[in-house]
């Protein structure tokens, strides 16, 4: 049996409001006053990162942009790479893409957070080629819990609904990477200007 607690309700038990419901006392999100302006591309947080990394040949490389409030666009590219049956996306590159817009809300609030919880619907099949359109935002707060819902849809921003995520992301300090990341990478990254740069403007001294 794993000796990680369970955070959910068991599964058969009665259905409750769940991890991924906002609990009464949580609060609206709040823009950070220096969060990039509505329209502006956010950038890789990491080069090799596989959501949104320019190094990385295989990934999404997903841009986004900071939308209004506490909201966020994305859009990327289903390569033949990313197939799972022939000619579609792999719901899990699909999983990454939600992942990954869901986790660019967090330049808005200026925070570092991590996934917590994610859960996906997948309505359509998103064949190989499309540009799929993401749309996320914050929905709640609550402590270091911040919680979060996004849509992706086919070819735009008026095309039909292939993919919804409800997510849970979880703030943590900077340490978290260091104390985790293989020490090779780590050591890279802090060496990186650019890197120390992206992580300055979430006002943390790596
Ligand atoms: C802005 C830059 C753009 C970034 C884009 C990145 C996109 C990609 C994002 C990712 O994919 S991140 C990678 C995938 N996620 C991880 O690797 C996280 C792995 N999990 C962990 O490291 C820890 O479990 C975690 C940091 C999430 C939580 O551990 P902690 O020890 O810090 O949490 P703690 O136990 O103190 O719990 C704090 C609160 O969160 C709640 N919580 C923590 N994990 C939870 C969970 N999984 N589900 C539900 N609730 C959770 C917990 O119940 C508690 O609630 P309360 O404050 O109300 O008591």
């Amino acid at each position: 049996m794993s000796n990680v607690p369970s955070r959910g309700a068991p599964p058969g038990s009665p259905a409750g409001p769940g991890p991924l419901t906002p609990p009464a006392d949580a609060v609206p999100p709040v823009r950070h006053p220096d969060a990039p302006a509505p329209g502006e591309p956010l950038g890789a947080h990491y080069e090799h990162c596989f959501g949104c990394g320019e190094a990385q040949p295989h990934g999404l490389q997903l841009l986004a942009r900071a939308g209004e409030g506490v909201r966020i666009t994305a859009e990327f590219t289903v390569k033949p790479a990313h197939q799972g049956a022939p000619g579609l996306a792999h719901g899990g590159v699909l999983a990454t893409a939600l992942d990954e817009t869901l986790g660019s809300l967090n330049w808005l609030l200026r925070v570092i957070a991590v996934t917590g919880r994610l859960q996906t619907e997948f309505v359509r099949p998103v064949p190989v080629g499309t540009s799929l359109y993401l749309e996320a935002e914050v929905t709640a707060v609550h402590g270091r819990k911040i919680y979060c819902t996004a849509t992706g849809r086919l070819g735009g921003p008026e095309g039909p609904v292939a993919v919804r995520a409800d997510a849970l992301f979880i703030e943590v300090k900077v340490d978290h990477f260091i104390d985790n990341g293989r020490q090779e990478e780590i050591r890279a990254a802090m060496a990186d200007p650019d890197q120390i740069k992206r992580a300055r403007a979430f006002e943390v001294n790596p």
